[in-house]
């Protein structure tokens, strides 16, 4: 059974769509990588399928619930790890767990407990009482990927989940995922960091100018793209190429006009 399934997930703004017609279908226990370029419509089709949006054509299942009707049963069960979040930062990240472990019902001794040991995990002990707004992006990061789990998810999306984390806590988090995943989590994970996502999908799916094209292992998509590495893959799909030389010329131009 698949844990996520959409079907002809379309989605616009103002008549323009910028999902086309998306066709998923996750099984579980696995990480799947889904990557696009700018804008191609990798955060909307997150939003949706975790009820963030709820105006879109086409229909959404998570652990076979429909997301339009069953939102928050949906919200319950899934952790959703959000890039550049509005973080409360004015808030301590004790408080921040506190808030967060509540719209999860979890108890309060669950949350201090829970949120304090992983606090020391991710190295965040000694900072515990400080407020959010004196932290740097990587420890609001660490805090966001302690919030989006702390409830025990079946499946975790996470945008970009490792913007401004160091080398040791990228470490962490990627070994973190594959104990995710062997303890029979789904990770949906979208990301710009090609080297991390060939190196941690079990399934990689491509999307560009919101459709898929290209769904596979990385070895099926290097073979359609007599390709090695991801990211040349994911040039060659998307021909940014010879473009983007053709771009940063164009800037060095303006910038010395
Ligand atoms: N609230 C909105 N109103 C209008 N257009 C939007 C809105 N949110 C997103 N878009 C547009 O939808 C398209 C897809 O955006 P989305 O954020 O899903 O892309 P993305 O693949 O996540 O990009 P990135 O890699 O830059 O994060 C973009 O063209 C964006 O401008």
């Amino acid at each position: 059974m698949s844990v996520i399934e959409t079907t002809g997930l379309k989605k616009q703004y103002a008549g323009n769509y910028v999902l086309k017609g998306i066709d998923l279908q996750v099984e579980p226990g696995m990480i799947l990588g889904y990557i696009g370029p700018n804008g191609a419509g990798k955060s909307t089709t997150i939003k949706i399928i975790t009820g963030i949006i709820d105006e879109f054509e086409g229909d959404v299942k998570v652990l076979g619930l429909d997301v339009r009707t069953e939102a928050l049963e949906v919200k319950r069960r899934i952790g959703y790890i959000p890039e550049l979040a509005a973080l409360y930062d004015t808030l301590t990240p004790v408080e921040y767990l506190k808030f967060t472990g509540k719209l999860y019902h979890l108890s309060d001794e669950v949350i201090a407990a829970k949120g304090w040991e992983l606090l020391k995990l991710f190295d965040l002990a000694d900072k515990a009482d400080a407020r959010m707004n004196t932290y740097s992006k990587g420890m609001k990061q660490k805090v966001l990927l302690i919030s989006g789990l702390m409830h025990n998810p079946e499946i975790i999306f996470l945008d970009e989940p490792l913007s401004g984390l160091d080398a040791n806590a990228v470490i962490l988090v990627k070994e973190m995922l594959q104990q995710l995943k062997q303890s029979g989590k789904t990770i949906f994970y979208s990301s710009h960091i090609m080297d991390v996502v060939e190196k941690i999908s079990d399934r990689i799916i491509l999307i560009d100018k919101g459709q898929v094209i290209a769904d596979g292992t990385i070895d099926t998509l290097r073979q359609q793209a007599q390709q090695g590495s991801l990211e040349s893959i994911f040039k060659s799909l998307t021909a940014t190429d010879s473009a983007t030389t053709h771009t940063a010329k164009e800037i060095i131009d303006v910038l010395n006009s």
